[in-house]
């Protein structure tokens, strides 16, 4: 496995701190993160990757070669002293990990020395944006498979170790299984898997490859049958191997098919198992899926009970990236903005907080406000983010802070969460959100706003920096 320590960053992360450092420019400083565009044009995102995160920063530190190589490269020796004793002691105030989240709001914020707050900045995107994004598309295609069994069979395809964390933000958007045998030991994912062509192509004929692999797996077996020809021969056969697993008093697990025309293969599969009295024989689909044709199978009534998804799962297709970013909102005991032309690219200063609305019976109302973390949470409106003329009123609403500290002082507040209960948690949130914002097209827009400080202390500071 890559080693996480100091130097898994961009240079420029130490070139900075090295001039920070220099210059004995290290106070307090609070960084944001959050994401400007819904991926997928989904109505949400599932925020994913918190625990890897904690668990990376809780080690994270310059090995010898580290430093070795940092000298290499020219540092200063007095800043690599420093980083030799280097340990993440800031704070983190996060959103709980499978938490729903929507554009412009902080999803994480970090408090922490200037310093420190800036070297963790690569790991951190590189974590949650990739994480986030994975546990998104397979919500989507959780979404429109409610009841099907989903494997993420993502892994010869991901971007290299990606698939690591890929197979952990697919178990927590959605799925329930992988083929990942790494990934399942270390998060506790439940393991499945079936067979592949090479295997049935390697002996002479196809049902003795099924009859070997049944034998050798009784309990446990699902056989290809499309090597060949799906109908006139792997079918044939897997029921030859089913009747035969049935005198032994053992259950054909299932068929995978992996070609063709999926929904018309497993319609003839399902007639020809039912009517030799094998009903409970599992079909399994796999070729390429995504959540529109895994949408168009269920459309078509395919009697497909288990779903294996590889490449469009773990790279995130079409998107490949969620824009995460990672901000200074406050540093040196002043807020901090960066200015744009474009209103939607300026930044937030100072540090926040995000609260959730519920009218008075807790039901969601579809909207968030952010607002100085210092400010009570009793607003009687919120102001679009972008478009100053816009506000909404607020009345009667309850407000339910989501940014909590899960790190202080370096250290985590919580034992790490479980990865079940972290997937139970995001389940109960969706179970939760209306159905407008989860439909698959042109879904609501959950609003995001602004308390009256935040703008105001927003504008003052765009309208300093402007002059
Ligand atoms: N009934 C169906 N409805 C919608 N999409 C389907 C259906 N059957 C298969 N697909 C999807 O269509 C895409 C292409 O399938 P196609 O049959 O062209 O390829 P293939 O089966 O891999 O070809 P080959 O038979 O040469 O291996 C895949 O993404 C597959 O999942
Ligand atoms: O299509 P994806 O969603 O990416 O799912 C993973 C694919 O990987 C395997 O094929 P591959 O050709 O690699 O191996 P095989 O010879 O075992 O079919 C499997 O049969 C799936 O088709
Ligand atoms: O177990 C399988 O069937 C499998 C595993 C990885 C990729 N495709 C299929």
């Amino acid at each position: 496995m890559l080693q996480i320590s100091g130097t898994y960053t961009d240079l420029y992360q130490l070139t900075m701190a090295q001039v920070h450092y220099l210059n004995h420019n290290n106070q307090t400083a609070v960084f944001d993160y959050f994401f400007r565009k819904l991926p997928f044009k989904n109505g949400y995102v599932i925020f994913s990757g918190l625990e890897s995160l904690l668990e990376a920063l809780e080690q994270f530190q310059f090995t010898t070669q580290d430093l070795d190589y940092l000298q290499q490269q020219g540092f200063d020796s007095s800043f690599i002293n420093y980083l030799k004793d280097f340990k993440f002691k800031g704070a983190i105030y996060s959103v709980q990990e499978g938490e729903l989240v929507f554009p412009t709001q902080p999803v994480l914020q970090v408090k922490a020395s200037l310093i420190e707050a800036q070297l963790i900045e690569t790991i951190l995107l590189n974590y949650l944006n990739f994480q986030t994004l994975i546990a998104t598309k397979a919500s989507r295609i959780r979404q429109v498979a409610p009841q099907s069994t989903l494997i993420d069979f993502g892994m010869r395809r991901a971007q290299a170790m990606g698939a690591y964390f890929a197979s952990r933000a697919a178990f927590i958007g959605g799925f329930d299984t992988t083929s990942n045998v790494k990934a399942a030991a270390d998060f506790k994912i439940p393991v499945t898997g079936t067979m592949a062509h090479a295997f049935v192509q390697s002996y002479d004929s196809e049902l003795e490859a099924f009859q070997s692999y049944a034998q050798a797996h009784p309990q446990n077996c699902i056989l290809l049958i499309d090597t060949y020809n799906c109908l006139k021969s792997g079918l044939p056969n897997a029921i030859k191997v089913a009747k035969s697993l049935q005198q032994q008093g053992e259950q054909l697990k299932g068929i995978r098919i992996d070609s063709g025309d999926l929904a018309y293969l497993s319609q003839q599969c399902r007639q020809q198992l039912d009517a030799e009295g094998l009903t409970e024989v599992k079909i399994a689909v796999s070729n390429q899926l995504d959540e529109y044709v895994i949408k168009s199978l269920q459309e078509q009534n395919a009697p497909i009970d288990v779903y294996g998804v590889g490449t469009n799962l773990v790279i995130g297709h079409p998107d490949a990236a969620l824009d995460g970013v990672y901000k200074l909102a406050y540093a040196n005991q002043k807020p901090r903005l960066k200015l744009s032309e474009n209103i939607a690219k300026s930044t937030l200063p100072h540090q926040k907080q995000v609260y959730r609305l519920r009218d008075q019976n807790q039901q969601l109302i579809g909207a968030n406000i952010i607002a100085k973390a210092e400010e009570q949470p009793d607003f009687n409106q919120m102001h679009h983010p972008f478009d100053l003329t816009k506000t909404m009123p607020l009345d009667q609403l309850k407000f339910e802070a989501l940014l909590q500290p899960v790190m202080l002082n370096g250290k985590r507040q919580q034992a790490p969460t479980p990865l079940v209960d972290i997937k139970r948690f995001a389940e109960q949130q969706l179970a939760e959100l209306p159905a407008e914002y989860k439909r698959f097209t042109n879904p609501h827009l959950y609003k995001v706003g602004l308390s009256t400080a935040l703008l105001e202390a927003r504008e003052k500071l765009r309208t300093t920096y402007k002059s």
